[in-house]
């Protein structure tokens, strides 16, 4: 049995930029390697850590503990748990960093988990020479740029719905807020002032409620409101089963002339920037209601502000903002949001941090989805998940599999590239392979047995040498 220390050692070894790649990569031409740079977890075997666990006989891959993970943003404590159990090392930060502190540090790891602040643009990754994975510990992915990474074999997680039922009730409570005041009477106790008022305020019940965007939020939104009472529509791009009594209408437009609470529950895209701007609020009816918990460029906001000072809009909740701070602290500077002061001078409208999925459920959740997500893919490849890549998973190694190595092939999806793939491969002993694509990426899994150190070398160099490699890595 070979461990990748044994391959260290057999292997005569280049500089390395990490402690990982000092002990595995010293025999390898780092000129091969994807952009010039060497993935130090990309072909480590065995790392002597072939040890059984409890449970069942799966192998522990590689040297575990030389994997670096970045962890930003507070991850909840369930994910950095799970991390620091696979014996990783895991730097911790409370808060994102900007785009200038990112870059210098991105170089050192090859795990990132992130929640919706931090920004891998292209401009980021391009500087990330090791990583290998991303993990977004929330739903939304717009922060980072997913192709851009699946180009260069990054794959990217998220936890798509764990958190969806916490919006949806921060969702609830908002309309029952807005319908009864319920901030301005708040504000004015705490300012000392009695206010009792029951003009325009409402029961929400036969109220109608206009979803935007029927996905995991809207659709759980809509079996919440129908149990109060209200009536439900929704408008989608796609066309989707009405829970309950909820109907799907034809149009944005349809929705707005019709509803009188309307909330937006879309994914950040270039269709859904300004989404709802002057026209569309020009449909709304007289004195309905405006909510946004998705994203802070869904919505115009200075037509927002207009149309309440107008009594168009009669209350509106906002949980998210065009341009959100990367920690706690000061915000509401018109540094950076020029519409600050005009916002916070509004009556009936509940402002809040970005807390929609900010729940210890949520929370706790997310962490153990993503982490074991990430575990999955460093140790085993398994994309199973992933937003940017095709799904590809095999079965775990077991210890009766010891002198196996799973290889990895991320490659260009171009016509003949198996055909090159499985010339080097037949020379082995393959025991299983998959395969997928998605758009411009492909990703090839195949677990080879009965190998040694000079058969993973020349594996490895031989995939390394193809055109149409992103990124190979060789595990176990
Ligand atoms: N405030 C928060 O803390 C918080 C928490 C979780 C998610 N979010 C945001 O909410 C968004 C929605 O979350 P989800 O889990 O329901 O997502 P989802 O992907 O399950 O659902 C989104 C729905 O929007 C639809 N859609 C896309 N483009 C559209 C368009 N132009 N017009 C109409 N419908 C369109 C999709 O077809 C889909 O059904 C996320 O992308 C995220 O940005 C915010
Ligand atoms: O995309 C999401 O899940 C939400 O916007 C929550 O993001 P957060 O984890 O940064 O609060």
């Amino acid at each position: 049995m070979t461990s990748a220390l044994d391959v260290t050692e057999a292997l005569d070894i280049e500089p390395p930029t990490t402690e990982l790649a000092r002990r595995v990569s010293s025999s390898l031409d780092l000129s091969t390697s994807p952009n010039g740079t060497f993935h130090p977890a990309s072909w480590v075997k065995g790392g002597g850590q072939l040890t059984r666990t409890s449970t069942n006989k799966q192998l522990k891959p590689f040297a575990t503990e030389d994997i670096k993970i970045l962890l930003l943003e507070n991850v909840n404590k369930t994910g950095l748990d799970r991390l620091e159990a696979q014996g990783y090392q895991v730097t911790f930060l409370k808060t994102s960093l900007p785009e200038d502190e990112l870059i210098a540090k991105i170089r050192d790891y090859h795990v990132i988990g992130i929640r919706s602040k931090t920004k891998l643009t292209s401009r980021v990754l391009r500087e990330a020479k090791n990583l290998i994975v991303i993990g977004c510990f929330c739903i939304g992915t717009n922060q980072v740029d997913t192709q851009y990474a699946a180009e260069h074999g990054i794959a990217v997680f998220n936890s798509p719905f764990s958190n969806s039922r916490s919006v949806a009730e921060l969702v609830i409570g908002e309309i029952i807020s807005l319908a009864r005041q319920l901030g301005d009477r708040s504000n004015e106790m705490h300012r000392g002032t009695w206010n009792k008022v029951s003009n325009g305020c409402w029961e929400i019940r036969g109220k109608t409620l206009g979803i935007i965007g029927y996905g995991h939020i809207g659709s759980q939104l809509s079996v919440l409101a129908e149990a109060f009472g209200m009536t439900v529509v929704f408008y989608d791009t796609v066309n989707l089963m009405a829970l309950g009594t909820a109907k799907q209408l034809p149009s944005l437009q349809a929705l707005l002339r019709t509803a009188d609470f309307v909330t937006c529950h879309v994914p950040e895209l270039p269709e859904t920037k300004n989404m709802i701007g002057r026209k569309e609020i020009e449909y709304m009816k007289e004195g309905s209601y405006l909510i946004n918990a998705s994203r802070g460029s869904v919505i115009e906001i200075p037509a927002l502000i207009d149309a309440m000072r107008a009594g168009k809009i009669a209350g509106a909740a906002l949980d998210v903002y065009p341009a959100e701070p990367g920690g706690n602290g000061d915000y509401f500077t018109n540094d950076l949001n020029p519409w600050a002061e005009d916002l916070r001078s509004l009556k009936n409208i509940i402002l809040t941090p970005h807390i929609g999925g900010s729940t210890e459920e949520a929370q706790s959740a997310i962490g153990i989805e993503v982490s074991e997500a990430l575990v999955r893919y460093v140790n085993e490849g398994s994309t199973l998940g992933a937003v940017n890549m095709p799904e590809v998973n095999l079965r775990s190694l077991t210890m009766d599999e010891a002198n196996h190595v799973r290889v990895i092939y991320i490659h260009r999806n171009i016509p003949g590239v198996l055909r090159g793939v499985n010339a080097i491969l037949g020379d082995h002993n393959v025991d299983k392979q998959m395969t997928d694509s998605r758009g411009d990426v492909a990703y090839l899994m195949a677990d080879i047995s009965d190998v040694n150190v000079t058969l993973i070398k020349d594996l490895y160099q031989r995939l390394e040498s193809l055109s149409s490699r992103i990124m190979t890595r060789v595990l176990y």
